[in-house]
């Protein structure tokens, strides 16, 4: 059985945690794991976890970290046979330990995206709530501006992503960020990528987990022929 290859990515809102998390999926076949998909089910679901997470997100606030880590560390039992990336957990230091107690981690990937960048792209994100899929009108628009290429339904601009209210999430995100990093530098698995564009910083990540994820692949590969 080859060895499973975990990996979480983290950087502040806008700085391409989704949009480099489907090129890792799709490149290295890793599941995709997404916190915000996982509260959003929960909301729908109705369960406990999502009805309390529900009332801090209707304030603009994080879900305090007992609810998150109940929320997520069951999904993550149901995923023990795969290989994944998680994209928007860990948020804080007390998320990471409870994390690091339920697995270990092979990388921790960090972007580190300058404030006036980040402004810029959240300005023209637009998306499509019921599917998460995300577009943006200088970088990858929809086919028709405003429309879902997929159902036609129409896209909408998040509150948050107005640039005032950026300036408070971004406030609060390096107030709580920095520990987790450390934390993962401490570990030996912290990978930072500093630059403005996603279409630079993909080639790097790209090379590291070529390099950390043979095993997987060749593993998948001898598995087929067989
Ligand atoms: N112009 C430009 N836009 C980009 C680039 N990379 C990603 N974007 C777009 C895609 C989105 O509309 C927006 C933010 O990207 P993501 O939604 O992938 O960011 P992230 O998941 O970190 O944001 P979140 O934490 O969910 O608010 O910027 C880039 O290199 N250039
Ligand atoms: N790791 C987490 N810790 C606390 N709250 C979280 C976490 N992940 C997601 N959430 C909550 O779910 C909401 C939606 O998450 P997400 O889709 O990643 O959007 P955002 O860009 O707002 O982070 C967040 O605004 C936050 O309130």
């Amino acid at each position: 059985m080859s060895k499973l290859f975990r990996a979480v990515i983290m950087g502040p809102p806008g700085s391409g945690k989704g949009t480099i998390s489907e090129r890792i999926a799709h490149s290295f076949g890793l599941k995709h794991l997404s916190s915000g998909d996982f509260v959003r089910e929960n909301i729908a679901a109705k369960t406990e976890a999502g009805v309390q997470a529900k009332t801090y997100i209707k304030k603009g606030l994080l879900v305090p970290d007992h609810v998150m880590t109940r929320l997520l560390l069951p999904r993550l039992e149901e995923m023990t046979k795969y290989s994944w990336l998680l994209d928007g957990f860990p948020r804080t230091l007390a998320q990471a330990e409870a994390l690091n107690s339920a697995c270990d981690l092979d990388v921790a990937i960090n972007l580190n995206i300058p404030l006036e960048t980040l402004k810029e792209r959240l300005r023209h994100r637009w998306i499509h709530p019921p599917s998460g899929r995300v577009y943006n009108m200088c970088f990858n628009p929809p086919r028709v501006q405003g429309i879902d290429d997929i159902t036609g339904e129409p896209l909408i601009q998040q509150e948050d992503d107005r640039p005032e209210a950026l300036v408070a999430r971004l406030r609060h995100y390096k107030d709580v960020a920095k520990p987790v990093t450390d934390f993962y530098k401490a570990k030996g698995i912290l990978y930072t990528f500093s630059d403005t564009e996603t279409d630079r910083i993909w080639p790097y990540i790209n090379t590291l987990l070529s390099t950390k994820i043979p095993t997987i692949q060749s593993d998948a590969r001898c598995a087929s022929t067989h």
